[in-house]
């Protein structure tokens, strides 16, 4: 593990820093909805009008497998205790057959579109044969175009750097992703790599737009045009030319295995930008990213679309830890962060996530993966008591 718990910076200085209020995503004011998961007026209006008689908003969710129910079961308690108005509608998504393809349940799909928004545990996937990921199928099936992941050093957890802060943009329905792999002759095979103008277009232009709302002066694109000429050379003079429509933004280009040492060398210099990528490198560079940090039981991210939303964690279900109580929740917390903060919820969303800043500061009650004792359940009643 690259980071090891050492002794922590005095506890007061942590949490003061701890306290310093994090948007993961851009506050959206209800008339500038339409970059975001409602394009259109009509929506925009109906989209507060999901929350029900009882004043709670239904939201769906997928607990996921193996860790996944125990970080879920975090997420429902400190929900509860924080009286967030939210009211969960848990759906099964295992899988179906529909026309010789992997497909999800109908009736966890007309959740999702009844609700807008979903958070979800992870989902695991067979290796070789098996059904397809269920992942990215419900990616491709909600058209759930721009996957962020933000990385943000946590105050009082020491790792070899401290100031960590990168937003990772991944294009989240095609790439090397699509799915699309046959047997040529036997001992032969072929896996494409789909970039479309559309696909590209709509990352790219959500990534600037992005960088705008948060105030990041720049927008990186990754990519590995040297090599792949055709495909990412399309993504990326796609990006030049959307960047064309964001003067106020600096546009740069980077190739993928560059940043990769970059980043692990010194992440400062990229605190001020936004990185966006095609599919399987904003795949692995958030898992390295996450590594910075402290490991993939810190990062959050959200599958952002323009008919609904799906937050989840980076990581997998973790079958290692599985069912042992073992697994830290702040990932899918800090997903479900991002959740209240995309539903306009933003001051539940800042007393739990500084509830959970202050606990990670104070780093007694903290999980094994940080180098703790704490089972999952008593992290989440420390963030509890901290509410
Ligand atoms: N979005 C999703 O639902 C994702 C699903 N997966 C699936 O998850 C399964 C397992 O994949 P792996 O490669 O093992 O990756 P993983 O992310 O599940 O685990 C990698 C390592 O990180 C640790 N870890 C992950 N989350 C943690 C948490 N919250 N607290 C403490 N430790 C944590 C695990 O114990 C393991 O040692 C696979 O079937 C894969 O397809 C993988 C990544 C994302
Ligand atoms: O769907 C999967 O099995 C893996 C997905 C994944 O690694 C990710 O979304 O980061
Ligand atoms: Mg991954």
């Amino acid at each position: 593990m690259l980071a090891s718990r050492a002794i922590a910076a005095p506890a007061r200085q942590c949490l003061r820093q701890a306290r310093a209020p994090q948007r993961w995503l851009p506050a959206v004011p209800q008339s500038h909805r339409r970059a975001y998961a409602i394009p259109t007026e009509e929506k925009v209006a109906k989209f507060p009008g999901k929350k029900g008689p009882d004043g709670n908003f239904t939201v769906t969710l997928i607990e996921g497998d193996g860790i996944g129910p125990e970080i879920s079961q975090s997420v429902k308690d400190i929900f509860a205790a924080a009286k967030v108005p939210i009211k969960w509608e848990s759906v099964d998504v295992t899988p179906i057959l529909k026309d010789g393809k992997t497909a999800i349940p109908d009736d966890a799909i007309s959740s999702v579109r009844r609700n807008f928004v979903a958070l979800k545990g992870p989902l695991a996937t067979p290796i070789g044969k098996g059904h397809v990921s269920l992942n990215l199928t419900l990616r491709r099936t909600f058209n759930l175009f721009a996957n962020v992941r933000p990385c943000k050093s946590i105050a009082g957890y020491k790792t070899p750097y401290d100031n960590v802060d990168t937003v990772l943009i991944r294009e989240n329905t095609e790439g090397e992703y699509s799915g699309i792999e046959h047997v040529v002759v036997d001992g032969v095979v072929q896996s494409i790599k789909l970039i479309t103008k559309e696909a590209s277009e709509r990352v790219l232009r959500y990534a600037f737009q992005y960088a705008t709302d948060v105030g990041k002066p720049k927008v990186r694109a990754v990519h590995k045009a040297t090599i792949m000429k055709m495909s990412d050379g399309l993504f990326l003079s796609l990006a030049r030319e959307v960047a064309k429509d964001f003067p106020g933004v600096e546009f740069e280009s980077e190739l993928l295995d560059n940043t990769c040492l970059r980043i692990v060398t010194d992440p400062t210099p990229y605190s001020d930008k936004v990185l966006v990528m095609p599919n399987l490198y904003g795949d692995i560079l958030s898992d390295m990213c996450a590594g910075l940090i402290g490991g993939l039981g810190l990062t959050p991210s959200g599958n952002i679309g323009d008919e609904c939303s799906i937050f989840e964690a980076v990581h997998g279900s973790a079958p290692d830890i599985a069912g042992k109580g073992l697994a830290n929740p702040t990932a899918l917390l800090l997903s479900s962060i991002m959740m209240l903060q995309h539903m306009g919820l933003n001051e539940h969303a800042q007393k739990i996530q500084q509830a959970i800043f202050d606990v990670l500061a104070e780093g007694k009650t903290i999980t094994g993966d940080l180098g703790g004792k704490a089972k999952t359940a008593e992290y989440a009643e420390a963030v509890m008591r901290r509410l």
